[in-house]
């Protein structure tokens, strides 16, 4: 026996780079073979290892690849070993369907942030389905569309702020406005001011306080790449050798936005334990504090103050790169294609001439009077559309017994996944012309609405193209922020163009895209001048 092994070992010293070569080529079959996954296309180096889609990630375009290799290889592209990608609509209720059994790959898991050394799964990054739906259950009623008059307020402080700091800083600046950076401190302010009734400060101090705004670009950058192999990750920044020593307190290292809702906390619990109520300590109007602390008194068994602290720090996370995205995307698209930005201002002047809004001092637009704007709707969904803020497809694991997607069986422990850069691009749903701005594929064509079944024939289409965005996901983990960042978004926009003249710097210059999970947009200068507030005619005849 044992002058087997000798010689066996023997063999291998003498011969490991062959050995070694074998079974790399072993594993690399192994691979390509995974799970019967080769009958579907795709880069032959995807098929063999998960570098090929971590280097693609890491090089900051992924969308434009995944496009490309749609393109090519038609409605199911494999990505890895393990993955594959679907762009075709008819895979989302499979995918993301209610009660379909899948769950959130270990993408997410990277996503976790670390306190003292443990992992701090959240309503985003978790992975247990059941965990996930206990918690969402505690904190839905928050943020419900009812729930959003309790918030206008708070965006109201902040917008007004808003407003006021852009004359103070940006108009007639020929430095112009870094926009993008501008609306995510708008974003993070907002954010600040719904959850804790209190803002960050960035807009004030024109600033990213406590460097949050450049963790988050850093760490999106981290986990968009290190996402594509998680296990990546545990080598790296969830090593257990440094989760060990830093819950042995050999490092602190406290996410700014962390820091931030553990103050507010520690404000609130001591008081409200004392019975005294959310409003005589100051908060105006239900915040989201107050009401996941309402959650923990209901539920104390389940949603611990630590969950109340993640919850709360969540909000910054996934609502304020994501928005500030979003608008960017909104006004970008205005500014890039001037006559949908003078039909849109059209319709605002026009309601304002008509007496729609009720402030005509600062410009502010209230959810209500937003909601009248047909044509504001329309360029706004056609910016979710072309521009969505997740770059990458939503990753779910197949559960155990396989599944059925778009008409082909996936074995079960298969990552799937479907990106709105390529749901939004789907011909048959949006239009031959996806590829271009045209806010008008929202609205009824007037000229085939002359009959009643061309009119019918024109709202179906426009509900098809409306239960297909997956900007906010869709299913149980769908977006739980949309409304509120729908009430920023909707009144911003309009605000923003009521009371400036806003220009791209050089109308030339097309933006620049940095997809790090969020699709984070750069170069978008803008210059500011003022505008005189369109007044409503019953106005301009009392003042006359
Ligand atoms: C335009 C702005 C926003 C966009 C485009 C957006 C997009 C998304 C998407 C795509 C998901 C699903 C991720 C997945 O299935 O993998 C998601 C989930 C989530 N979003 Fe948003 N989001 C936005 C604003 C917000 C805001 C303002 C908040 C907080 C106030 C927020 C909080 C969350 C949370 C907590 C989840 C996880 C929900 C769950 O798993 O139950 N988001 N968002």
């Amino acid at each position: 026996m044992h002058g087997l092994t000798d010689q066996l070992l023997r063999v291998l010293a003498q011969h490991w780079i062959s050995v070694s070569v074998i079974g790399l080529a072993l594993w690399l079959l192994k691979n390509r073979y995974h799970n019967g996954l080769n009958k579907y296309p795709g880069p032959l180096v995807a098929s063999v290892t998960d570098w090929w889609r971590l280097l693609d990630v890491y090089g900051r375009r992924p969308e434009v690849t995944h496009r490309a290799l749609h393109r090519k290889y038609g409605d199911v592209v494999r990505l890895g070993p393990n993955s594959l990608s679907f762009s075709s609509p008819r895979a989302l209720k499979s995918i993301y369907g209610l009660n379909k059994g899948f769950i959130k790959s270990d993408f997410y898991v990277v996503q976790q942030s670390v306190a003292k050394g443990h992992r701090l799964p959240s309503l985003f990054s978790s992975t247990d389905n059941d965990f996930h739906a206990r918690f969402r259950r505690c904190v839905n009623s928050a943020f419900a569309m009812s729930a959003l008059v309790q918030y206008e307020p708070f965006v109201d402080n902040t917008t007004k702020l808003f407003l006021r700091r852009t004359r103070e800083l940006f108009v007639n600046n020929p430095e112009g406005c870094n926009f993008t950076q501008w609306l995510q401190f708008y974003a993070f302010d907002v954010i600040g001011e719904i959850t804790y009734s209190k803002r960050h400060g960035f807009v004030e101090k024109n600033e990213d306080i406590d460097g949050i705004v450049a963790y988050l670009a850093r760490l999106f950058l981290y986990v968009a790449p290190i996402g594509q192999m998680p296990f990546l990750d545990r080598l790296l920044q969830k090593n257990p050798i440094y989760l060990k020593l830093a819950q042995k307190g050999f490092f602190d290292v406290t996410f700014p936005v962390a820091k931030f809702a553990s103050d507010r906390m520690a404000e609130r619990l001591p008081e409200l334990a004392k019975g005294v109520s959310a409003s005589e300590l100051g908060v105006k109007s239900p915040d989201l504090l107050s009401k996941f602390l309402a959650a923990h008194e209901a539920h104390p068994e389940f949603m611990s103050e630590n969950l109340v602290r993640t919850m709360a720090v969540s909000m910054a996370f996934a609502g304020s790169e994501t928005t500030a995205i979003s608008l960017s995307a909104v006004f970008y698209f205005l500014l890039k294609n001037p006559y949908a930005l003078e039909r849109l201002r059209g319709e605002i002047d026009e309601a304002a001439r008509s007496g729609a809004f009720a402030d005509s001092e600062t410009g502010l637009v209230t959810w209500h009077e937003s909601q009248r704007l047909t044509y504001l709707d329309a360029c706004i969904k056609e910016a979710f559309r072309l521009h969505p803020a997740a770059g990458l497809p939503l990753e779910r694991i197949v559960p155990q017994q396989g599944a059925e997607i778009d008409g082909h069986f996936v074995p079960g422990g298969t990552i799937v996944g479907c990106s709105a850069w390529l749901i939004h691009m789907d011909k048959d749903i949006f239009g031959q012309d996806v590829e271009a701005y045209r806010p008008e594929r929202w609205l009824p064509d007037e000229t085939l609405c002359q009959t009643e079944s061309g009119q019918e024939a024109e709202l179906r289409r426009i509900k098809e193209m409306n239960g297909t965005m997956f900007q906010f996901g869709m299913g149980s983990r769908t977006c739980i922020g949309k409304n509120i960042s729908l009430l920023e978004i909707y009144k911003l926009v309009p605000s923003m163009l009521r009371r400036f003249e806003i220009r791209l710097q050089d109308p030339s210059q097309e933006w620049e895209l940095i997809n790090a999970w969020f699709v984070k947009q750069q170069n978008f200068t803008t210059t500011f001048k003022l505008r005189d507030i369109v007044k409503a005619e019953g106005e301009l005849l009392a003042t006359a």
